[in-house]
């Protein structure tokens, strides 16, 4: 360790040539630098008189930093030390660690908060990514049974697999929940409150230093206001966010250009999330068994085993719903699908590399509209021809289509159109009986949708018969083209669950010609719901009501979630 030369403050970071230091020196001990948020009532503050204490974290975080040589705070890393140990302190009291807790501290930099962390009788496993940073606070504090230093990006930690055995061994609480408490790299905050916050089984409590701006934003709770967003619905979904305190820029080496602040998350159980059915409905979105993984932008070909075994690196896989192009993966743990969401999100994935869109579908597909719900709500007039979508369009053919079907009454005409088909009965109570039998059933391996086509063939205009005209011709595709519910509709892109995101690979308009369909199934207005095509698309979206206490579905259509990421 460099030793100190004089009481004074040293520069923190030894420069060869004394004479050009690179960087001013950290200023001197601040004066009492908490103040209350100027922004309104509904962001408590607490006022926190700076203390004795001011110097002594002051001194230790110069000390660390000199500790090791010459150490360049990085811009990059958010390396914004804390100089004022009674921030420290209140960021502890926050989080009410006492003797015995487990703390996962991100990003413990000189270690002065890990100090505040220790001092109170916590065990800290403190996760930090720069290498140097790592080395000396591992310097700093020796070797402790009650602290655990690895060297790792927090944003691609999986908690699971590396924390919770920690949280196993050290936890003397019979409720084994951990607590974080951080003082955070400003540019990654809205990552780690997307990454923890839904782990209330693992975390009780998050206590984070960020920048004032975000953490006034994450704690708005007030729905009505303008500045309400995604986030918003994220965080109150997930937890009861408090704004603590305003920390000054002040406080920190070297100075950031904004002030910082206190907030908490206290975690709710997935037993305390909010309802997102009607309010005669009790269900709630976050029963892990009921909730699958939305993958979309997939190979037409991708198979069944291969996300089997993409999913299956991170958990196991209860088991998948193929659909053209996307798939609906059921995972047994929560978890592991939140880990497999983290990590294969726009991964490059199949022959052609395309990148993969995860994330959590956006209903509760639970309701077993496969199981339950036979018929379709939009067209429910019954006809001799039924529509049938969801089927593998590259291996499916006429006669696969007629062997699923036969078995109802006599079919008078089968006809495939790229990804959908209708198949006509000589009675239309034959219809009815296949309806019944086939919604929802399996064919090669996908989960099809049936329901009534809007009219029949010798219904149409002219004794018109799809098989002697053109396909651009044929009403059914103009009708259903022309359906607020249409399964067609206007020629989405791909694999884009609906955010606008996605835009790299175009889809051809199904009505419009397109060389490769990719139809655009509409929004929601499934009559299959987790069945319909359209999910490929889009992934099921929430009634209005149940929006609001959905994470994520008051999101713009436009907006994309690395925009979310971004706020
Ligand atoms: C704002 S500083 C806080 C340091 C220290 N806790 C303090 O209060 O002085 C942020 C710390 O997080 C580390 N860090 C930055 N990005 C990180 C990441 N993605 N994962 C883990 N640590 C990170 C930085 O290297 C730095 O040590």
């Amino acid at each position: 360790m460099a030793p100190l030369t004089s009481l004074s403050p040293p520069l923190p970071h030894p420069s060869p040539s004394p004479a050009k230091p690179r960087r001013r020196p950290p200023p001197p001990p601040p004066p009492p630098h908490f103040t209350p948020s100027p922004r309104g009532p509904i962001r408590p503050a607490t006022i926190v008189s700076a203390a004795s204490g001011v110097t002594d974290g002051y001194h230790s975080t110069i000390r660390s930093l000199n500790s090791r040589g010459r150490h360049v705070p990085r811009k990059s890393l958010g390396q914004n030390y804390m100089l004022n140990s009674k921030v420290n302190e209140e960021l502890v009291a926050a989080a009410g660690v006492g003797e015995g807790d487990v703390v996962l501290e991100i990003g413990p930099g000189t270690g002065s908060l890990t100090d505040a962390l220790l001092a109170a009788g916590a065990t800290v496993f403190a996760v930090e990514k720069d290498k140097h940073m790592a080395t000396l606070v591992k310097d700093r504090f020796g070797s402790t049974e009650r602290l655990k230093i690895i060297e790792e990006d927090i944003t691609k930690f999986n908690v699971h697999s590396h924390f919770l055995p920690f949280l196993e061994e050290k936890s003397h609480h019979s409720t084994k929940h951990a607590k974080v408490v951080s003082n955070l790299p400003f540019n990654i905050s809205t990552d780690v409150v997307k990454l923890l916050l839904p782990m209330g089984d693992v975390f009780s409590i998050m206590v984070l230093l960020l920048q004032d701006e975000t953490a006034l934003r994450l704690a708005d709770a007030s729905i009505q206001t303008p500045e309400y967003r995604p986030i918003n619905v994220f965080v109150n979904f997930y937890s009861e966010p408090e704004y603590k305190f305003k920390v000054e820029r002040t406080n920190f080496f070297p100075q950031p250009k904004v002030d910082g602040a206190v907030i908490s998350f206290k975690l709710k159980n997935a037993g305390e999330y909010p309802p997102v059915g009607s309010h005669k409905s009790s269900r709630r979105v976050a029963c892990p068994k009921m909730r699958p993984v939305f993958c979309g932008n997939l190979d037409y070909d991708a198979r069944q085993s291969e996300i089997e075994r993409l999913f299956g690196k991170y958990g196991r896989v209860e088991r998948v719903d193929m659909k053209s192009g996307f798939a609906f993966v059921y995972m047994e743990e929560e978890r592991d699908a939140d880990e497999a969401i983290h990590r294969l999100d726009r991964v490059e994935f199949g022959r052609k590399g395309r990148r993969l869109r995860v994330e959590w579908t956006k209903e509760d597909r639970s309701g077993g509209r496969r199981g339950n719900s036979k018929r379709s709500p939009n067209n429910t007039r019954p006809t001799k021809t039924l529509f049938v979508i969801n089927f593998d369009p590259i291996n499916t053919r006429t006669r696969d289509l007629e062997r699923h079907f036969d078995q109802y009454g006599k079919i008078s005409n089968v006809r495939i159109r790229r990804n959908f088909a209708f198949v006509q009965y000589e009675l239309q109570e034959d219809a009815t009986k296949a309806l019944e039998g086939t919604n929802g059933s399996t064919l090669l391996d996908r989960v099809i949708s049936v329901e009534y086509a809007l009219r029949d063939d010798d219904e149409k205009r002219n004794g018109y018969s799809p098989d002697r005209r053109g396909r651009d011709r044929s009403p059914d595709r103009r009708e259903y083209r022309g359906r607020s519910a249409s399964p067609y509709g206007r020629g989405r892109e791909r694999g884009s669950p609906d955010y606008g995101r996605g835009r790299e690979r175009g889809s051809p308009d199904y009505g419009r010609g397109g060389d490769r369909g990719s139809p655009n199934y509409g929004r929601g207005a499934s009559p299959q719901g987790g069945n319909r095509v359209d999910e490929r698309v889009s992934p099921p979206k929430y009634d209005r009501e149940r929006r609001e206490a959905s994470p994520g579905y008051d999101r713009p259509r436009s907006r994309s979630p690395a925009r979310y990421e971004r706020e």
